[in-house]
């Protein structure tokens, strides 16, 4: 019997909220569907949710629930749900739910225990994403020791971001094994000069890069990638 070998796992962070994480982790997960691995998702933490007779449901996890290709049931990919569209830690203050990094753990341990090659996790916000007044989710990503993919929102400003949080990545002793430019509007001004100032100070490869499209969650983007999850190498 083969043994069952741990499932690559990457922490998908991004220079803000609403720069396109979720879009990313649609697109990674798509190409490695189509690299034939199996695949799983996590996004532990989401504000912003409906209220539905299931339970509350988030559209970003609902999104990653379909696009990997293991079956799971919602709560194994958002166990932590707020309804507020609003900094998680207040959500959590609002409604005495305390977000503690040990049931973040307990729920990635419980996606680990199924057999599966590609564990991609979606962040909450940008990358020092409080979780209370003393902890950020970026210390849980350090304590797992979780290599980070980097998503840049390509707009005014995004240099700044991105220099910045990957500083940041670095310094807390994480790998950032690439990142992403995401075009988040049609046609940034200076667009190819804004993405050799990003790979000159970027130490990693540029894994994917995904256009402006309508109706982006329901397109396929695994040609966006660039990376093969099965042998960790730029195609
Ligand atoms: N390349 C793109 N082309 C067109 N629209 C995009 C693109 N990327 C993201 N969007 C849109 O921008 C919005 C934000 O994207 P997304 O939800 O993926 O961001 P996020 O970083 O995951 O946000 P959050 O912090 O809430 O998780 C969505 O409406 C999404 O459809
Ligand atoms: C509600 C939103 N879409 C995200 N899920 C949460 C973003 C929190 C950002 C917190 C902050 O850094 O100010
Ligand atoms: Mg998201």
């Amino acid at each position: 019997m083969q043994p069952f070998l741990t499932p690559d796992i990457y922490f998908v962070t991004g220079t803000d909220t609403d720069v396109g994480k979720t879009v990313c982790c649609q697109a990674l997960l798509q190409a490695a569907n189509k690299q034939k691995l199996r695949t799983l998702a996590y996004k532990p933490i989401a504000a912003g949710c409906e209220q539905t007779p299931y339970g509350l449901r988030n559209h970003d996890a609902q999104l990653l629930q379909k696009t990997c290709n293991l079956e799971v049931a919602y709560k194994w990919v958002n166990p932590i749900a707020f309804t507020p569209a609003i900094a998680p830690h207040i959500a959590a203050q609002l409604e005495n739910k305390p977000i503690e990094q040990s049931y973040i753990s307990q729920g990635l341990e419980r996606l680990k225990s199924l057999e599966s090659d590609l564990i991609i996790v979606e962040g909450a916000g940008g990358w020092r994403l409080p979780l209370s007044a003393d902890e950020t989710l970026s210390d849980w990503v350090a304590t797992q020791k979780l290599s980070v993919i980097l998503v840049v929102g390509m707009k005014l400003g995004c240099l700044n971001h991105a220099i910045l949080t990957y500083e940041s990545i670095l310094n807390d002793g994480l790998k950032v094994v690439g990142w992403i430019a995401n075009q988040v509007e049609k046609n940034m001004p200076f667009y190819t000069l804004n993405i050799e100032m990003l790979k000159h100070k970027i130490n990693a490869p540029m894994i994917a890069e995904i256009p402006y499209l309508h109706n982006i969650n329901e397109q396929d983007l695994s040609s966006y990638v660039y990376f093969n999850f099965a042998t960790n190498e730029m195609i």
